[in-house]
């Protein structure tokens, strides 16, 4: 027997696919709307698996509230932005070198993404600091498909210890639009 639980976690957040294209014979136009800067309402719904439970659970559903809370620090309201993206340069300009995302301006973390050390914009408007508080630097194009699986990783590193089993993750990137990978 294997007992499936889920929960589920929103936040809004903005990207670019600049990597879209198009068969035009099956989308029926040919406007790469992906490649504009736009938001959604995202939903993730993680799935624990267990072939036995502990005191009744697969785990507490409260062991993934450290989940929200990462999502709600790093994610909701950022703008995701590929390090590769052709536009990173005009858009991150004050972090880059030559033409490229200069690594020393960046805060790494562990779950594998970049923040900008604020400090490099000291003495610029507010506004400017303001764009570059809500950018999350990835090293991926952020499709569905990529956000799903980098955060599948996060969830399946973190349970671990636990010794709870990741089922699966599913993603809404609208209401309409899904991906789900079974771990
Ligand atoms: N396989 C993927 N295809 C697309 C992705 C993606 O991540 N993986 N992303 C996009 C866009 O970011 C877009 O915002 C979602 O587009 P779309 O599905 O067209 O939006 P809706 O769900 O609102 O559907 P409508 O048909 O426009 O009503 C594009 N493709």
């Amino acid at each position: 027997m294997t007992w499936i639980i889920d929960k589920q976690f929103d936040f809004c957040y903005g990207h670019r696919v600049w990597s879209q294209s198009l068969e035009t014979e099956y989308s029926l136009d040919d406007c790469l709307m992906c490649r504009h800067l736009h938001g959604h309402q995202g939903r993730i719904k993680i799935f624990l698996a267990a072939e036995t439970l502990q005191n009744g659970m697969v785990t507490d559903f409260k062991h993934l509230n450290w989940f929200k809370q990462w999502l709600d620090a790093t994610l909701d309201h950022k703008f995701i932005i590929d390090r590769n993206d052709p536009l990173f340069p005009d858009m991150m300009s004050h972090y880059c070198a030559d033409g490229k995302m200069d690594d020393t301006r960046f805060f790494r973390h562990d779950e594998g993404y970049w923040t900008p050390r604020l400090e490099v914009v000291d003495g610029e408007i507010g506004a400017i600091r303001e764009k570059y508080e809500g950018m999350v630097i990835v090293d991926f194009v952020p499709t569905s498909e990529q956000l799903t699986a980098w955060m599948l990783e996060i969830v399946q590193k973190k349970m671990a210890p636990l010794g709870i089993r990741v089922n699966s993750v599913e993603f809404w990137e609208t209401p309409k639009s899904h991906c789900e990978i079974k771990a």
